[in-house]
């Protein structure tokens, strides 16, 4: 069964997951975060400034692999929605993930990375699972599910993250015992190449349901919910002595109280996210970072790893759509 674990890096608040992916004739194994909201595979590499490159991090040298082969002239460029960026050029090798082997998948190797990627020791690069058109290497190259796609059972794959503790992406199957209740689908409508979905209504703890349509993207490589700033106000209304911190430019809450669930629908299904879940670190001895914040200017709202953690969801590539089950 072609699974993958997904272990918490910083695994205290869970700031991203990280995946062990196999590149290269013998395998050099980097631990990625697959990101849901970007389709470019890209790694630390042999030709990353060895500034930028954190003691122990694992990289991947196309020097050392028998099987690699530089892509002419290919070269990529990407900026996150959080700033932070990246840069190279572009080989193809074998990549596997799980059981699933691509044998010349692009690999981008990173001739320059933002200081976000500097500072952060655990991971050695992302893996894209968003929609192919969103590529960013010229000239476009596939991503490794719309390279594996047509060898799995199915044409999804299954996000299961988990607080504090390893979780998995599965591909091609759907394993019924990963979530309670029933999966509910609901179209996605690739309009910036994203898994992008409508909740039909939101309610807070115990309240009844607001149904108001709100336009979403599921993305693991976000680490907390983004929402519209009218929720998130009426979110933190219900906290006693939570605030919103110029200093950090997020909503913190006493760390001794326990948020209330934050409740979205799918349909009419209710999906929940537990208020134990909204903790994302303290940020002095009696504050903690709230895990749902506004999305500003954002189009859309971005369900990231504080939702997603809470849920079991499908990704699935036929319709498109994707899927909800609490667990
Ligand atoms: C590195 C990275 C990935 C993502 C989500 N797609 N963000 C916001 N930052």
């Amino acid at each position: 069964r072609d699974t993958v674990v997904a272990t918490p890096a910083y695994s205290y608040y869970d700031k991203e997951y990280l995946c062990a992916v196999k590149i290269g004739t013998p395998p050099q194994t980097l631990p990625l975060d697959f990101d849901t909201g970007s389709a470019d595979l890209w790694v630390f590499s042999s030709e990353t400034p060895s500034s930028s490159v954190s003691m122990g991090k694992a990289i991947y040298n196309p020097k050392n692999s028998s099987t690699a082969k530089l892509v002419t002239g290919a070269t990529w460029a990407l900026t996150y929605g959080d700033g932070s960026s990246s840069s190279g050029d572009v080989y193809t090798d074998n990549v596997t993930i799980g059981g699933l082997n691509v044998a010349a998948q692009a690999v981008e190797s990173a001739q320059k990375v933002s200081s976000q990627f500097a500072g952060d020791t655990a991971l050695s690069g992302l893996l894209g699972l968003a929609f192919g058109t969103a590529n960013q290497v010229k000239p476009a190259v596939k991503t490794f599910f719309d390279n594996i796609r047509p060898a799995l059972p199915l044409p999804i794959f299954t996000v299961n993250l988990k607080k504090g503790a390893p979780g998995s992406y599965n591909f091609g199957y759907i394993d019924t015992t990963q979530y309670t209740g029933a999966l509910t689908y609901t179209p996605v409508t690739p309009r910036y190449s994203l898994w992008e979905f409508g909740i039909s209504g939101f309610s807070i703890g115990t309240a009844i349901k607001n149904s108001t349509v709100i336009d979403a993207v599921a993305d693991t490589g976000t680490s907390l919910l983004l929402l519209p700033l009218s929720i998130v106000k009426a979110y933190y209304a219900q906290i006693a002595g939570s605030s919103y911190s110029t200093n950090y430019g997020a909503y913190v809450y006493p760390c001794n109280i326990t948020p209330p669930d934050f409740n979205f629908y799918i349909g009419t299904a209710k999906q929940v996210v537990p208020g134990r879940y909204m903790n994302y670190g303290y940020i002095s001895n009696t504050q903690c970072y709230g895990g749902i914040q506004s999305q500003g200017t954002l189009m859309f709202s971005l369900f990231g790893d504080i939702a997603l953690k809470a849920q079991f969801v499908v990704f699935d590539a036929s319709v498109p759509r994707i899927g909800w089950a609490n667990k």
